[in-house]
């Protein structure tokens, strides 16, 4: 069961989230959601990154929502089954940084 976060929570665990990756590529947190924007060197490499993180989101049962243009992949990502964020938008968020 999935459960939704709370606000002690969310600051926790996004501060661990960010602390993993690049200080000026944070995810942001835009009400029930975070947000990050990913840049490639081209769309077929941006393409490719999609694709990784397409399996890892139907392992996770998870799925991004997420906007391509190009080389760039802006992605929300929230829990539509808890009306939040839960664990699993941090665990898919993870992913996405460590395939990128
Ligand atoms: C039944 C199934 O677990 C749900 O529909 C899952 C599937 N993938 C999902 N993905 C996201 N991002 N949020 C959800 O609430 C969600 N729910």
């Amino acid at each position: 069961m999935t459960e939704k976060l709370t606000e002690q929570d969310i600051a926790t665990a996004l501060q661990t989230l960010n602390n993993a990756t690049a200080p000026d590529h944070p995810w942001v947190r835009k009400g029930d959601t975070l947000q990050k924007t990913f840049t490639f060197k081209s769309f077929i490499r941006a393409f490719g990154w999609m694709s990784q993180i397409a399996i890892w989101a139907e392992k996770l049962n998870h799925h991004p929502q997420w906007y391509n243009v190009y080389n760039k992949v802006e992605v929300t990502l929230t829990t539509h089954d808890v009306n939040g964020l839960s664990e699993r938008d941090f665990s898919l968020a993870e992913k996405m940084d460590k395939f990128y």
